[in-house]
C-alpha cells in the first residue's frame, strides 16, 4: 500500500520513513516543506493529486509550546488551518486520513488516566489549536483516526531527551519538574503503531478519535532519571536530579498537571498497545549518543 506522509522533518515523519525502509509491503512517501506546506491548500491538493495514496498521515504540526504563546497565528496555521486541508482534500479524494494530536488538549485536572471521552480544555494555544485541528480533522473527513499521543522523544528532530543529554553534558546537577505526570512516548514506537494501523483503513474501521501513548506514568524528573541511567550504562554525560515543582521553573505556557492517556480503546478496536514508558529509554539513549543528528 502506499502512505503519503505530511512532514518530512519531523521526530515522527523520521522515524515512519526508517520504520518503512526495507518493506516491501509499504510505499512510503514523506513531504514537508517546501513541496508540501500543509498551511496551503494548493500545494496539499496538488500533492494528493499527484501521489494518489491509500492513506494519509499527517505527521506536521506546530510543536512549540511555549513560543505558540506569542505566534497563535503560526500555531493555527500548522495545528487547524494545514489539517482541514488534509482533511477536506482526502475526503474529496476518498482517501482515509490519520492525523496525530496530543495530551495537551487536557486541562491536566484529571485523577485516572484520561479517556477520549474525557472534556478536553486545553490550558494554552498550543493545545488550543490541536484541538481545534483535531475538530477539523473530524468534520472534514468521516474516514479519519484521530490519535492523541503524549512527550514524544526519538532519535531524530529536538525533544527532551536530547536537550537532557546535552545540558547534562558540562553539568553536575539539573532541577527538573517532577509534580507534570505523562508518559514518555517513543516516535518509533509510533511509527511501527501508525504502520499497523495505516492498512486497517478501510470500509466499516471503527474510525474515530483514540489514545495512543506509552503504557505506564511517569513525571518529567522520572523520564530525566530515567534518560541518565542509561546513559551511565553507555558511557555518556549524566548529571544528578533535583525534583522541582513546576513553580520553580516557569514557562510561558502551562503544562498540565496530569496527562496521562488511557490508551485501551485503540488496542481493543485494532489490537495496538505501546510498551511501557522505561524500554525504549536505554536505546535510544545508545543511538542518540552514538549518532549526530
Ligand atoms: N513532540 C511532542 O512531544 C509531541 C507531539 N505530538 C504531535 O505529534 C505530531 C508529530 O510531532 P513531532 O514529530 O514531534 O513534531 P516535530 O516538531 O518534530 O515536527 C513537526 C514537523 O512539521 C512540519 N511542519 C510544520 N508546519 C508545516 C507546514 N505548514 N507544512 C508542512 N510541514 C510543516 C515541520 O517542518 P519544518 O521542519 O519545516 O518546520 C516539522 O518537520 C504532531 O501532530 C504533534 O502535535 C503529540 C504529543 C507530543
Ligand atoms: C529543559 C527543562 C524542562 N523542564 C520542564 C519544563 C516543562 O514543564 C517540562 C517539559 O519540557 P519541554 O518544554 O521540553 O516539553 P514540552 O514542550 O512541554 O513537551 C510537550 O510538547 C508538545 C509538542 C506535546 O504535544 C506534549 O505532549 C509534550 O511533549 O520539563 C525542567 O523542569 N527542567 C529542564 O531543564
Amino acid at each position: 500500500m502506499k502512505i503519503l506522509v505530511a512532514g518530512r522533518s519531523g521526530q515522527v515523519a523520521r522515524s515512519l520513513a526508517e520504520a518503512a525502509e526495507g518493506r516491501d509491503d509499504v510505499k512510503l512517501v514523506c513531504l514537508g516543506r517546501p513541496d508540501l506546506d500543509i498551511a496551503d491548500r494548493a500545494s496539499v491538493d496538488a500533492a494528493l493529486a499527484r501521489e494518489k495514496p491509500d492513506v494519509l498521515i499527517n505527521a506536521a504540526a506546530y510543536t512549540a509550546v511555549d513560543q505558540a504563546e506569542q505566534d497563535r497565528e503560526a500555531a493555527y496555521a500548522g495545528n487547524e488551518t494545514g489539517p482541514r486541508h488534509l482533511a477536506e482534500a482526502s475526503a474529496a479524494q476518498g482517501i482515509p486520513i490519520i492525523h496525530i494530536s496530543t495530551d495537551y488538549v487536557f486541562n491536566g485536572e484529571g485523577e485516572r488516566p484520561y479517556v477520549e471521552s474525557d472534556p478536553t480544555d486545553p490550558l494554552g494555544v498550543y493545545g488550543a489549536s490541536k484541538l481545534a485541528g483535531e475538530m477539523a480533522v473530524a468534520d472534514a473527513n468521516p474516514e479519519h483516526l484521530i490519535l492523541r499521543t503524549a512527550w514524544v522523544y526519538g532519535a531524530y528532530g529536538k525533544n527532551f531527551l536530547k536537550t537532557m543529554l546535552r545540558v547534562a553534558d558540562g553539568r553536575d546537577e539539573l532541577s527538573v519538574v517532577a509534580d507534570q505526570s505523562g508518559a514518555p512516548t517513543s516516535s518509533h514506537d509510533i511509527a511501527e503503531a501508525l504502520l499497523k494501523l495505516a492498512p486497517k483503513m478501510k470500509d466499516g474501521a471503527a474510525f474515530g478519535t483514540y489514545h495512543m501513548a506509552a503504557s505506564g506514568e511517569g513525571v518529567w524528573a522520572d523520564f530525566t532519571q530515567a534518560i541518565f541511567e542509561a546513559s551511565a550504562e553507555a558511557g555518556g554525560p549524566t548529571a544528578s536530579v533535583t525534583r522541582i515543582p513546576s513553580s520553580d521553573y516557569p514557562t510561558p505556557a502551562k503544562r498540565p498537571t496530569y496527562s496521562v492517556l488511557n490508551s485501551s480503546a485503540l488496542e481493543e478496536a485494532f489490537g495496538v498497545r505501546l510498551p511501557d514508558w522505561r524500554e525504549p529509554v536505554p536505546g535510544i539513549v545508545r543511538r542518540v549518543l552514538q549518532e549526530t543528528d
